[in-house]
């Protein structure tokens, strides 16, 4: 049973994945959605990919907590080269690492999101056997993206198609600018999602919704993304005031009211949730004891009762 499968691996906390990145833990394995024994040998596609150059993808680490993790080939209006997959996994694995994470913003370069694979690599890694390689590498980093211990958000401007609307929803929350779109743009390439945007689309918007924005290939505007529940705000332009908060600073703003507090109190509020997301009920209660456990008594507990009791 893949779900008693995922809890056990969710719940032992000593080799798990960035879900229990911060438990008292001897020492961390990360671990993969899938294995050798499936065909997954990650260094070898790796390789693979590498062979697909072009664009990058940036990580910017703040002082306040918050990063900006940004999807940049802008000349291929953000498509994910395979290099850039290679990139994202990467930049994956360092927020795992990444002690003093609250927040992260994923953006995409000069003003649009991300227009999916790089169809000249896609057109390139046709065989069956090297699309499910792309396919596992790609599921297993954003289920790691939307698993870090930071609350995360999409900041979408211009196009987020096919791929890039899958990356949108391993982001917590969704920001659309005035005039964005999402689409999953799959069916008219006679595909389905590849990188895990069907199953976490359900989980956002419901089976009816999810079904027909990908089975009608919907424009999803601002407003759609509202009433759908696929986004979670707008963002309207301001270009007439100068000096005015840019998109990501208008971003950061929004995700300030979820991450402003200690740091180990954050990371702590979405280890519950996503347990609660993805866990039976059962193994979820015992993740929050865990999660509880390394709060009850920490540091930012004992400050906020020794403040209360001065309220007398
Ligand atoms: C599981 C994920 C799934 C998979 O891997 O199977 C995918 O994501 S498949 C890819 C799905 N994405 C698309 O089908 C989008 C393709 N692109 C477009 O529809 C348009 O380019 C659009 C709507 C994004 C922008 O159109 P616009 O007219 O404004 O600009 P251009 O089309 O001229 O694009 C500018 C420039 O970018 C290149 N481009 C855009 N998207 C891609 C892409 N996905 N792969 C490679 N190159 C892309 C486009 O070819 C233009 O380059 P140029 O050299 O100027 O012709």
């Amino acid at each position: 049973m893949v779900l008693c499968a995922l809890s056990t691996q969710l719940l032992r906390s000593s080799s798990c994945c960035a879900l229990m990145a911060r438990l008292p833990t001897s020492g961390r394995r990360r671990c993969c959605l899938y294995s050798s024994t499936q065909g997954f040998n990650q260094e070898e596609i790796r390789q693979k990919l590498r062979a697909f150059p072009g664009g990058s993808v940036d990580l910017l680490k703040q002082d306040s907590g918050v990063a900006v993790l940004t999807v940049n080939n802008p000349a291929r209006m953000n498509a994910f080269s395979g290099s850039m997959m290679v990139d994202l996994e990467e930049k994956v694995s360092q927020l795992e690492n990444w002690t003093e994470g609250k927040g992260l913003v994923v953006r995409g370069a000069a003003e649009t999101f991300c227009s999916g694979s790089d169809l000249n690599a896609v057109r390139a890694i046709s065989s069956p056997q090297d699309g499910m390689k792309m396919c596992m590498f790609m599921q297993d980093a954003l289920t790691r993206l939307l698993r870090l211990p930071l609350v995360s958000v999409a900041l979408v401007e211009g196009r987020a198609l096919g791929g890039g609307a899958e990356l949108t929803t391993a982001c917590d929350f969704r920001l659309m600018a005035t005039g964005s779109v999402i689409q999953f743009v799959h069916k008219h390439m006679g595909l389905v999602p590849g990188w895990g945007g069907a199953a976490r689309l359900v989980h956002i918007v419901g089976s009816q919704n999810a079904l027909k924005l990908l089975g009608g290939a919907v424009k999803v505007d601002p407003e759609r993304g509202l009433d759908v529940g696929l986004a979670d705000g707008v963002l309207e332009a301001d270009e007439d005031t100068p000096g005015a908060s840019t998109p990501v600073q208008q971003a950061e703003d929004w995700l300030r009211r979820y991450t402003e507090g200690p740091v180990p109190v954050i990371q702590a509020v979405k280890k519950v949730v996503l347990a609660g997301r993805e866990l039976p009920l059962l193994e979820a209660l015992r993740m929050e004891k865990e999660v509880f456990g390394t709060v009850w008594g920490a540091p930012a507990n004992l400050q906020a009762l020794a403040s209360k009791s001065k309220h007398k």
